[in-house]
Order: structure tokens, then sequence, then C-alpha cells
């Protein structure tokens, strides 16, 4: 029986102009034992359609050939199901595909679908919606959210996002966050949680985390003063923020934050801007709930 896969290309991410060639397709996947179909966004959420047509037309492997919102979209569709993930990176950030040591290189990356060495992996949820990297409210949420309007996806975009944010940004409200039992009130800087041990460009928050331990890595961030803020940026960029005593660490099962007003509810997930509805952010771990093909 030919093994039916459906290739889902975001045109625009990472660089923009991405393409997936039939020919290489084929040469990958001949005719005789494989039924192949390229599909292209048109749109930002296109893939959430395109994912479920897959699924109805029966393909067995669905590879998102984008960045992390595209396997986002992509993945949010597989959770619970036989259909296995696939992933060509073609974003900027591939924080996912690089914890999962998936390389750019198209080549290599089709010869680790078709070896088909498949895994499943834990996901995250919040408020119901599933991510796949990570999720946070507070700081990261505001960069992301101003990083969307600007028209290059590339690292140095953060950058000035995270310096304009950096400059604009106050929350002083407290918030109470319950997890694993535990309750304590904060005026979180950044409350960041985190499936992977990646957000892309080799950069970690959180690098202790794992794809496969059934838990959620919390970094929690206090406000601070701003040479505390900038000491822990640099900190960060070196992989060393621990040494800050201020920022905590956690390994959860799941998360509350309740608020009393709605400035925090700005959120992001898997770095896509994410607004939330209410004053509860519930957030949780599903293990092992999608399977993936790894190297
Ligand atoms: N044709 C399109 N036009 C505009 N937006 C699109 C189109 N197709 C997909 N999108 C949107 O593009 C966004 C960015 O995609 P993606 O996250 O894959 O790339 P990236 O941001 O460059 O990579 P990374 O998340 O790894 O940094 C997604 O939110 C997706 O919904």
């Amino acid at each position: 029986m030919r093994v039916t896969i459906h290739f889902i290309v975001n045109p625009i991410s990472g660089k923009g102009k991405n393409e997936l060639s039939p020919d290489l397709v084929s040469r990958y996947f001949p005719k005789s034992n494989y039924s192949t179909c390229i599909k292209k966004t048109e749109y930002a959420g296109h893939a959430i359609a395109l994912t479920k047509t897959s699924i109805e037309e029966g393909a067995k492997i669905i590879v998102a050939c984008g960045g992390d919102g595209t396997i986002s979209e992509v993945a949010s569709c597989l959770l619970n199901t036989s259909v296995v993930l696939g992933i060509l990176p073609m974003g900027s950030g591939n924080g996912l595909a690089s914890n999962l040591k998936i390389p750019k290189n198209k080549k290599k990356g089709l010869n680790i679908i078709k070896n088909q060495n498949i895994t499943s992996i834990d996901t995250g949820s919040i408020n119901g919606s599933p991510f796949f990297s990570n999720s946070g409210v507070g700081f990261d949420a505001h960069v992301i959210s101003d990083y969307e309007e600007n028209k290059a996806r590339q690292l140095f975009s953060y950058v000035q996002s995270s310096f304009r944010t950096l400059k604009n940004y106050h929350y002083n409200n407290v918030v109470e966050l319950t997890y694993d039992g535990t309750t304590e009130f904060i005026s979180p800087f950044l409350l960041f949680v985190s499936n992977s041990n990646e957000m892309g460009y080799k950069m970690s928050l959180t690098p202790r985390a794992s794809l496969q331990d059934g838990l959620l890595d919390l970094i929690i961030v206090p406000q601070l003063s701003y040479f505390k803020l900038l000491f822990f940026t640099i900190l960060f960029l070196f992989k060393k923020h621990h040494w800050l005593k201020e920022v905590k660490f956690r390994q959860v099962k799941s998360l509350l934050i309740k608020s009393d007003d709605n400035t925090i509810l700005k959120a992001q997930k898997d770095g896509e801007s994410f607004i939330l509805k209410g004053s509860r952010i519930e957030i949780s771990i599903r293990p092992e709930n999608l399977k993936v093909c790894i190297p």
C-alpha cells in the first residue's frame, strides 16, 4: 500500500519565498510507494484548514514546511491521532525543529521523513488551546506583539522589539500563581512556560526542558530594576540567567494564573500573539499526545 504524505508549505516564513519542488519530493518519495501532495498556505491560519483537508484525504504523514507558527497550526490538528507530524524547517527561529535535531537542509529533512523514525512528544495547553514549544505572558508576549508589526522576520527585529518593549512595558499589578499545590503572589516581569529547550535562534530560557518528561518548565522573573533587567538580558544571552537569584525555575504539570485586571492577558504561544479572554489562565501539559518523525 502506498503511504500518503502531504507537505504544507508556508511561503512567507523565515526569509520568505519558500518553495518545495515536486521533482525533489518525487525523488525521495517515488510514485510506486508513495502518494504525495504539496499545498501552499495563502494566509495566516490557512495551514489549519489545509491540514484538516489532508486528514480527510487520508494523509498518514503531514509535513509542516515553515517555522514554529506553521508547525503549531499543522500539529494542533494532529493531537491524539495516528497521523504523524513531519517537519521541514523553513522558519526564522525554528525552535522546535532545533530541539528535535531536525536540520534546515531540505534533503536531510526529507530523508528523516522517509526513514519514519517516529516518537511521541508532550504538548502544552493554554486555556484549552495547544502549544508545542512555549507560551508566556508578560514581557515576551509584548515583544512578540511588537515584532509582528515588523515586516522582517529575523533575529535583529526581535532585538529591536525587545529594546522598544523594555522602554515601554510596565506591569505593577500582583497576580496569583498556583502550580502543583503551591500558591504565590507576584508582580511578574515575565512568566514563561516551555515544553521545549529552545525558543529559536539557539536561544533558551529553559535549557533543562524536555519534550518527553511530562512536565512544563516554568521561569518566573519578577519586576526588576532597569539595571538588573539589563544584567538579566546579558546573562540570558550567555545562558547564565540562572545566576540571578530573583529568577526562579520550576518544573510543573499545571499552572493557574489569576489576575484582577486584563493587562497581563496579552500572551504568546509558539511565538505568535494570543489574546486571552477572562482573568484566569490555565496552562497544563498533555503527555505524549503528538507523533512526530525524528532523526
Ligand atoms: N501566505 C501567508 N501570508 C501571510 N501569513 C501567512 C501565510 N501563510 C502562513 N502565514 C502565517 O505566517 C506566520 C509565521 O509563520 P512561521 O512561524 O512558520 O514563520 P517564522 O515566524 O518565520 O518562523 P519561527 O516561528 O520559527 O520564528 C504564521 O502565523 C502563519 O499563520
